[in-house]
């Protein structure tokens, strides 16, 4: 009788601890594979999660090697730990085809971000018009933001790189590119001065990193009492949130007040005549929230609170991908560095030592390291996540149902390592999209032209899920790869880098992977490196 009850309380245990873990298990479909998972195992589901938590990498390669024609399931415990139905690859067409009525990226994030907790004004969650303003107007305005970019780039460079020729010395390769990034982006989002002040900039990536924090935390609190937990274990976000807005927000309503009333008094930078009209991701927010009429677009602190969002969107994933490059190219060779340079080289010799949109797109070679290092390094072990909204849910053509609610996504890993899909996969091919590129030969240069597109870096495709792939692919990567390329270039040309004996290994967490965050680089200032004119030739 003893073992019966103590058996029946094991069960509950379980049940509770199921509940409270993976909340979405429930409406998983029945009678699929569980990755990770043993014929042995008690537990299965559990069991697969704590080895999935330890091994994902091997856990998902070992599954698409078994049955990459199979949708299966994985459970993840830990950081984005929905438990997701992995999708062939056979059907990362259907998936990318989806509209978001049917499939939603977006309800991944809120959903996996907890945003209705660690992001604390819930109309920018719900009305998330900044998205939008990524695809028309960033993107457009590349080309115009460039000078600007360029130049925090080379001072961003210079700080965190320094400008000593004489010897080499350690760069923490992830604080120094995060650093960077987030001065050069934060130029396009809220221009100078903001973009060099180091509060502001530090108060973005303490945010972005406090929220999976704090998300963790809450993942693991029973649903009920999250909103009390979330009051202590949200204090982090809260704390950079705050220190962000606040100082955005002065400038904020300055903005808000030149445009209610043109008249009113300039700050003594705006009348010396050498202001130009702000052109950045404030001011489109501004204009976009007026022409709304909504007076609830336009407060000062919806208008931070976007910016912040965009900094958490935007500054992890470019910086990630950049450390990767760094990484791949210092655990290169001296030759293949000395081949980029060269063509950087060649093409700003072209281009009137420029860095212009026209220039940056020249650059083939260096286009072919970025997407190669972020193919080989895929920065989410899956791609194409998304939650089943469509009230129906969604059938596979496969014949899998999945009710609306659960999490799906496709296999990523192991199509980049798939020896059918690329050659030689697992090795880091700097120009292997060049020699791609050049072999598309037909008779009609018009097709030519577009398939050399689809292997450029921020191209999407069914085997490169790097930014997503379909209408819901990542906004901003026309946007990063232009930053990134910038950054790429000037690095090579300005610093010579140490090569390493081999590459620092990565960690992941949950799906995540991330490279050494204490890797360091060997660098310095090239010689004889004069520096480069941007800004119609003036360096501000
Ligand atoms: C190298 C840098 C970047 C990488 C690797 C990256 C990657 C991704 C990926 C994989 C997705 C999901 C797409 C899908 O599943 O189909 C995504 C979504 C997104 N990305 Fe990026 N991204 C990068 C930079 C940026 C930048 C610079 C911005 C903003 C300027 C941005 C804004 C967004 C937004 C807003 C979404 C969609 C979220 C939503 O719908 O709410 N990303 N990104």
């Amino acid at each position: 009788m003893a073992l019966i009850t103590k058996i029946i309380a094991g069960l509950i245990c379980v049940y509770i601890v199921r509940k409270l873990l993976f909340p979405s298990v429930a409406h998983l479909p029945k009678g699929l594979p569980i990755i990770g998972a043993k014929d042995s195992d008690w537990f299965p589901f559990f069991q697969a999660a704590l080895r999935n938590a330890l091994n994902l990498r091997g856990n998902i390669l070992e599954a698409y090697a078994t049955h990459k024609d199979q949708a299966a399931i994985l459970p993840i415990a830990g950081p984005g730990g929905q438990t997701f139905v992995l999708l062939p690859a056979s059907e990362t067409k259907l998936v990318t085809d989806q509209p978001n009525t049917v499939l939603s990226l977006r309800e991944v994030i809120v959903q996996g971000l907890l945003y209705e907790y660690t992001i604390s004004d819930n109309f920018i969650v719900s009305n998330p018009t900044h998205t939008k303003l990524i695809t028309t107007t960033l993107t457009n305005q590349v080309a115009n933001l460039l000078p600007g970019l360029a130049n925090e780039t080379i001072r961003g460079f210079e700080q965190q790189w320094g400008t000593d020729t004489e010897s080499f010395h350690d760069v923490t390769i992830w604080d120094s590119m995060g650093a960077i990034v987030s001065r050069a982006t934060n130029y396009a989002f809220v221009g100078l001065p903001y973009c060099r002040d180091s509060a502001l900039l530090n108060a973005g990536i303490g945010f972005a990193r406090a929220l999976p924090f704090s998300q963790l935390l809450l993942s693991f609190t029973w649903k009920p009492l999250r909103p009390l937990a979330s009051l202590l274990f949200t204090l982090p976000c809260r704390y950079y949130e705050n220190r962000f807005t606040q100082m955005l927000i002065p400038e904020i309503e300055h903005r808000l007040q030149q445009v209610d009333n043109p008249t009113s008094p300039l700050r003594a930078e705006e009348t010396s005549g050498e202001a130009e009209k702000k052109n950045d991701f404030l001011e489109w927010c501004i204009e976009q929230a007026k022409e709304s009429g909504d007076p609830r677009m336009w407060q000062p602190r919806t208008l931070a609170g976007r910016i912040l969002l965009m900094n958490l969107v935007s500054i992890h994933t470019s910086s990630l991908t950049i450390v990767n490059v760094m990484l791949d190219l210092a655990s290169s060779t001296p030759e293949v560095l000395e081949e980029l340079r060269a063509e950087v080289k060649q093409v700003l010799d072209e281009c009137g030592g420029q860095w212009t949109k026209l220039a940056l797109g020249k650059m083939e070679k260096l286009d072919s390291v970025l997407r190669e290092s972020a193919r080989l390094n895929t920065l989410v072990a899956v791609g194409l996540r998304r939650r089943v909204v469509a009230k129906e849910g969604f059938t596979t053509t496969s014949g899998v149902h999945l009710p609306c609610g659960n999490f799906c996504a496709v296999h990523n890993l192991g199509v980049v390592h798939d020896p059918n899909v690329y050659e030689q996969p697992d090795t880091f091919k700097p120009f292997r999209f060049v020699g791609l590129r050049r072999d598309v030969n037909s008779d009609d240069p018009n097709k030519d032209h577009v398939q050399r597109a689809r292997l450029t870096f921020p191209a999407t495709g069914c085997d490169y899920l790097a930014f997503g792939n379909g209408r819901q692919a990542c906004p901003g990567r026309f946007f990063a790869a232009s930053e990134l390329k910038l950054m790429l270039a000037y690095a090579l040309m300005y610093y010579d880098l140490e090569i390493m004996d081999s590459r620092p290994g990565d960690r992941w967490i949950g799906i995540l992977r991330i490279p050494s965050s204490n890797a360091k680089l060997r660098v310095r200032r090239r010689k004889g490196s004069v520096q480069p004119s941007v800004n119609n030739d003036k360096l501000v």
